[in-house]
């Protein structure tokens, strides 16, 4: 269960975050939408621990983030946590099967059945030919698609995706978001997607509105 409750987070006395509460039950996914600026990818690096709260309390299945250090933290992100970013963050210097194994290499599992995850997660996105490239050979879409796989693959507890399909076509943005949501829903995981398009939005169980006030829906 991931819980949130009276988050504040402001920048250069500047308030960000407003008493932000959220409270997700495993399998339950949402989307936030909310005007630019208003602190969406904000929202979302706190929740992954990228960045700490000024005051509020923020617990992924009973670990309080207060509680934790920084090694903790990270360890929490690397075992927990799938994050898809507006600035996919693909190494330029790992082919994309590698890439979308490195969160499999990071909890200690490697090799064949790691590789065949992988290639399960980039066929589902459309690049199972794709495997062996590089991300120089790549499109903004396919670089974002590869972001999604890498997100999935370790079957994390709960994913947060910052405007996933914002690069995407049509088709590959209804299958990207399909595939989100299966993933969740069938793993009792849970998601946070954070989006300006009203289709990805409805893809998600439940809409809330992120506004100066606080998250609303
Ligand atoms: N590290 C930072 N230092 C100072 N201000 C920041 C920092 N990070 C974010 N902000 C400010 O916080 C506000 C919210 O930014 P954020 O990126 O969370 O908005 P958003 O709702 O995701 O916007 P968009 O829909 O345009 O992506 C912005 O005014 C931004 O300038």
């Amino acid at each position: 269960m991931l819980e949130i409750s009276n988050l504040y987070r402001q920048f250069n006395n500047r308030p960000v975050l407003k008493a932000i509460s959220l409270r997700l039950e495993p399998g339950e996914y949402v989307a936030i939408t909310g005007e630019s600026g208003v602190g969406k990818s904000t929202l979302l690096n706190v929740i992954a621990g990228l960045n700490r709260p000024d005051r509020g309390r923020l617990a992924l299945d009973g670990e309080d983030y207060a509680a934790l250090g920084e090694e903790a933290l990270t360890r929490l992100r690397r075992d927990k946590l799938g994050f898809v970013f507006q600035a996919f963050h693909i190494l330029p210097h790992l082919t994309l099967r590698q890439n979308v194994t490195l969160p499999l290499w990071l909890k200690g599992q490697g090799g064949p059945w790691a590789d065949r995850q992988a290639e399960c997660l980039l066929d589902a996105v459309g690049l199972a030919d794709r495997a062996e490239s590089w991300p120089r050979e790549l499109s903004g879409g396919e670089m974002q698609r590869v972001a999604i796989a890498r997100a999935l693959v370790h079957s994390p507890r709960l994913v947060l995706a910052d405007e996933p399909t914002g690069n995407l076509d049509p088709t590959n943005a209804a299958r990207v978001l399909r595939l989100l949501g299966e993933r969740i829903r069938t793993a009792g995981s849970m998601g946070i997607l954070v989006t300006h398009s009203p289709d990805a939005a409805r893809s998600a169980d439940r809409v809330l509105q992120l506004t100066p006030e606080g998250l609303r829906g």
